[in-house]
């Protein structure tokens, strides 16, 4: 429907266009008009140009529309990539109509001939509005293929049988999501562009007489500040303007701050696997460089435009008071400007994508060596992570390169070429006693002041591209589709027996999903039992775990906690009912107390005391000089690994969890420590699931039941002594292990690898145990 209006539209102006340009051309019966000047053709006298440019408007005109018509598929697409040339031919017919202005107010018709005002008038009109369908044809067609597309889209629904409201919204562009930001600021946007306009109003046009500062002679200040307008016009422009600067700079922060905050919050909301498959010093970086670069462009941006609109316009008032001619001259540069802004500002978008890119991979560089700094140090690889760090520095200077050299040729262009015409149109003006010398060389002022409003326009143009550029980046990770694993279940039940159940579940991680980590695992652990999970090495004991605290969601199967699905439990509720404490448990850069009361408002001492006590940490933590009030350092780097891991399985215990998950958290501590902590679980086992995964025999051999995985499958389940009489994999990792104790660890080298290539050669030769590493 969209085609046919724009396809009638277009009928209906060819044809206006054609009579009407006609008649005004040859005013309208003189037909002779014709003849004449093809006879005789002047440039500045004959309209027999602009009749020409009419009929080149209806044969592009008609062009446009057979093409969209007889080809409505690939027509408007087509007529799209010629939208730029097609702008750029209906901005020059208004320029060459200029020209002919120009040419003709030196002559004795003019200004008193209305023919030839209607006639520049309507082809003003008329070019602009072809300009206009062309782009509207092009528009609907492409409108009419998304339907098309939606329409096959809703065909695919109805044969997979997918609800219609399951189609998410599109979400609104980057542009449109950055103007509701600068919004929410508009109060104060307003009192910053009323303030601009005062500093600008203070600003008194450069020409003209300047009258006397101490027009009666006297010579005190007071007096002279008083009197002296210019004077009140400096301090009222100046006040302004430092008022003007304060609001925008404080519209800055006020968007940064809000940018980042919405952006982090939409990180914690991510899925753990939006974390397995981006770095973290990418994120960072759209956190730190990405937002600063919006909120930047937005504030900064927003008051140079202002500033420079204002300013622009009234500079162009006094330049069309000394001479409209050659007003008219340095405005026909502005569509060029224009259309090399658009040019120019196309290319910085997609350099800054690229520089915020490259940036961010040297950020993540800098973030993972600096956070690595012992690993650094110990292989002695400070000097390769520089010249790596170096390159990548290299690749952001390239890039920053190209934009200054884009800036430079941008800037110079554009108005070498509009100052040459002045200046030769404008010598032609004093020759011929239009305009005084003196005028002139005003108007040569106020065009530069022009000129700088204008550059100005153009580098806010770029900034809005630049921070486009990045704003899509940052709504990119905001609009991160999560695989619901948050936020999605509502359940909260004030009881909960505890009881996690694994129902045929099959599982690969989202980063390789061609890997199967488990095969059609099933298993369950009861509540008030100690459940250990063993295993080889990467046989998908960890991964078990990850699935009972629904970091991730299994391809097939479900993981159900007292006979329901995890999805269907509220997030917050479940994390507060299964705890994990993890291989490598991380502590914040916090005082111990707070370490173990991460996360809960209120947090009884005694409680705490306890939960170290039962972690066997609270030996240790009262030997320290602070006790408790102790900092942990960067990720607990002041702690032993040992000590870590108390202080981890206390902040676990501290929340009295319904599940316990322990992945090998006491893999750190002395047999002696391991063995407390093991009687303290046996403690609190009544009211609590424990699950334990260890590669230690001591860990798992009290436990109630003992599930062995193998290559991502449960092949054993017992207990310690039933699984030993089985002699199956769970007994050779145990006799492996009693073998390695009674050598004392002190086995030969030579058999120590003699061991492992064996192993190797079994499994290369498709045997079907593999005993590894499994118990060491
Ligand atoms: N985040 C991840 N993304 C992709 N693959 C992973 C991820 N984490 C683990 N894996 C892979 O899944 C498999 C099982 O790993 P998992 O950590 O569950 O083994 P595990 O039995 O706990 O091993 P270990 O005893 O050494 O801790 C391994 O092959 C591992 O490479």
């Amino acid at each position: 429907q969209g085609n046919e209006v724009s396809l009638c539209a277009q009928s209906v102006l060819a044809a206006l266009d054609v009579s009407v340009t006609t008649v005004l051309y040859i005013h309208g019966t003189e037909y002779q008009r014709f003849s004449a000047d093809l006879r005789r053709f002047s440039m500045s006298r004959s309209f027999l140009d602009l009749w020409a440019a009419c009929v080149l408007r209806l044969c592009l005109l008609s062009g446009a529309g057979l093409g969209v018509c007889l080809n409505p598929a690939q027509g408007p697409g087509r007529l799209g990539r010629w939208a730029g040339w097609l702008r750029l031919l209906f901005g020059l017919v208004p320029l060459y109509a200029t020209v002919k202005l120009l040419l003709y107010s030196d002559t004795s018709a003019f200004p008193h001939d209305p023919w030839f005002w209607s006639l520049l008038a309507w082809t003003y009109f008329c070019s602009l509005a072809t300009g206009a369908l062309c782009h509207l044809l092009s528009c609907a067609g492409q409108r009419a293929g998304a339907g098309a597309g939606a329409g096959a889209e809703e065909g695919c629904n109805l044969l997979t049988d997918e609800p219609e409201e399951e189609r998410r919204p599109e979400k609104p562009g980057a542009g449109r999501r950055l103007i509701s930001l600068c919004w929410k600021e508009a109060r104060l946007l307003t009192a910053g562009a009323v303030f601009l306009l005062l500093a600008e109003l203070g600003i008194r046009p450069s020409s003209g007489p300047v009258p006397s500062p101490c027009p009666d002679g006297r010579t005190d200040s007071a007096y002279l500040l008083c009197r002296c307008p210019a004077d009140l016009h400096a301090c009222d422009s100046a006040l302004s303007s430092g008022v003007r600067g304060g609001i925008f700079t404080l519209v800055f922060a006020r968007i940064n701050i809000r940018i980042r905050n919405m952006l982090f919050r939409s990180l914690l909301q991510q899925d753990i696997a939006f974390f397995d498959a981006n770095h973290t010093g990418d994120i960072t970086s759209r956190l730190t460089s990405d937002t600063t670069v919006v909120s930047d462009m937005l504030s900064h941006n927003g008051s140079l435009f202002l500033q420079s609109v204002v300013r622009g316009l009234g500079v162009c008032v006094f330049m069309v008071v000394l001479s409209w001619q050659l007003s008219l001259v340095t405005f026909m540069g502005f569509p060029i400007m224009i259309l090399s802004s658009e040019i120019y500002g196309k290319y910085c978008k997609n350099l800054a994508a690229q520089v915020q890119d490259v940036l961010a991979k040297a950020n993540n560089l800098a973030e993972e060596t600096i956070s690595s700094m012992k690993t650094v140090r110990s292989f002695g690889t400070e000097e390769t992570e520089c010249r790596e760090y170096c390159r990548r520095m290299q690749d952001v200077y390239t890039l920053n390169r190209k934009e200054a050299m884009a800036f430079s040729f941008f800037t110079c262009s554009g108005r070498i070429s509009v100052q040459i015409c002045i200046l030769y149109y404008g010598g032609f003006l004093v020759i011929a006693k239009h305009m005084t010398p003196g005028n002139l060389i005003s108007f040569i002022i106020y065009e530069l002041q022009l000129g700088d409003c204008l550059e100005n326009l153009g580098t806010v143009y770029t900034g809005l591209m630049q921070g486009t550029g990045a704003a899509e980046k940052i709504f990119q990770y905001m609009d991160q589709e999560s695989c619901g694993t948050l936020n999605e279940g509502t359940l909260a039940p004030d009881m909960l027996k505890g009881e996690i159940t694994f129902s045929n579940v099959s599982f690969a991680y989202p980063t390789r999903p061609h890997t199967q980590v488990l095969k059609d695992v099933c298993f369950t652990l009861s509540p008030g039992e100690v459940t250990a999970l063993v295993g080889p090495s990467g046989s998908g004991k960890s991964s078990c775990v990850h699935l009972m605290e629904h970091f991730y969601s299994p391809q097939a199967g479900e993981v159900l906690l007292d006979g329901l699905p995890l999805p269907k439990y509220q997030s917050q509720y479940l994390h507060s009912q299964v705890t994990l404490v993890g291989q490598e448990p991380v502590l914040f850069a916090r005082p111990i107390h707070e370490n173990i009361a991460y996360g809960l408002a209120d947090c009884p001492v005694d409680m705490m005391v306890w939960a170290a006590k039962t972690a066997n940490a609270h030996g240790f933590i009262t030997e320290l000089t602070d006790g408790y009030g102790t900092e942990t350092g960067e990720k607990g780097a002041q702690l032993s690994g040992g000590q870590k891991q108390r202080v981890a399985i206390a902040r676990a215990l501290v929340r009295s969890p319904r599940i316990l998950l322990l992945d090998e958290a006491t893999s750190a501590l002395d047999a002696e420590s391991d063995h407390k902590i093991q009687q303290a679980l046996c403690s609190i086992k009544e009211n609590c699931t424990v699950l334990i995964v260890a590669h230690r025999l001591s860990t798992v051999k009290n436990a109630d039941k003992i599930i062995v995985l193998q290559d991502g499958t449960v092949v054993e389940e017992g207990k310690h002594e039933e699984l030993m009489r089985r002699e199956g994999l769970y007994a050779r990792l145990v006799h492996r292990q009693l073998l390695d104790i009674k050598s004392g660890g002190k086995r030969p080298l030579a058999e120590h690898l003699h061991r492992i290539a064996s192993e190797r050669a079994a499994r290369s030769s498709g045997a079907s145990e593999d005993l590894g590493i499994g118990i060491d």
